[in-house]
């Protein structure tokens, strides 16, 4: 069955909610410049909620002193959502041992080449690349080309994300093949506020 990430929870209530309604991982964002950020000192009470959804840190170019206190929070899994090149990843898989995702942002063919350079990395997250001028380099609710990954064998475990939704993500997954998706701006009614309702149809569209 597909796997689900519900990412840039904020609220604990919702936390809960996801985690019940079936949630794989549940993404916290790291990041100042996201409407959905949270302080590592609220990260502590919504991880409490997660139940059997793991937590999920999402980063954007972490030194190394972010990445101790996120790990010294509990969270095992990081997901390196920003310029973070190979040697980076495999040094701070090296250093933590966590599980360690890194996103690509996909517009052309030859940047799905570059998944092959992660050696290190767990998993790979597929999404698209951010609007040009973009204050963040994800979470804009936009999709892209997915038959760029007709026929593309991936060198790692993977998660499709970008612009994905209830209305779909069935689609995005039978189109691709991607085993796992992520969600932010397509399970919100408005920008950084989630919906109940939208993270039940998704995970529910997803895992159908
Ligand atoms: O969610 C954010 O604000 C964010 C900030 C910085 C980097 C990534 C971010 N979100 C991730 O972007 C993709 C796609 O999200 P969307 O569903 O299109 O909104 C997803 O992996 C989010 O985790």
């Amino acid at each position: 069955m597909t796997q689900v990430k519900i990412c840039g929870l904020t609220d604990p209530d919702l936390v809960r909610f996801a985690a019940q309604k079936g949630a794989d991982w549940i993404g916290f964002v790291f990041v100042e410049a996201s409407p959905r950020h949270v302080t590592e000192a609220a990260a502590a009470t919504l991880l409490m909620q997660a139940g059997r959804a793991v937590p999920v840190a999402l980063l954007v170019d972490p030194d190394d002193a972010q990445i101790q206190r996120i790990v010294a929070l509990g969270i095992r899994t990081l997901q390196l959502h920003g310029s973070e090149t190979p040697e980076r990843v495999t040094a701070i898989k090296a250093a933590t041992g966590v599980e360690v995702w890194k996103a690509l942002g996909v517009a052309a063919p030859e940047d799905l080449e570059r998944a092959a350079l992660y050696t290190a990395a767990d998993r790979l997250l597929i999404d698209a690349k951010p609007p040009h001028g973009a204050d963040r380099t994800g979470g804009h609710g936009l999709a892209f080309d997915w038959t760029l990954l007709e026929g593309w064998s991936a060198p790692k475990p993977w998660l499709l994300a970008g612009g994905l939704t209830a209305e779909n993500v069935a689609e995005a997954i039978r189109l691709t093949g991607a085993p796992a998706v992520d969600v932010s701006s397509g399970v919100e009614r408005l920008k950084g506020l989630k919906d109940r309702a939208l993270v039940q149809a998704f995970i529910e569209a997803a895992k159908a």
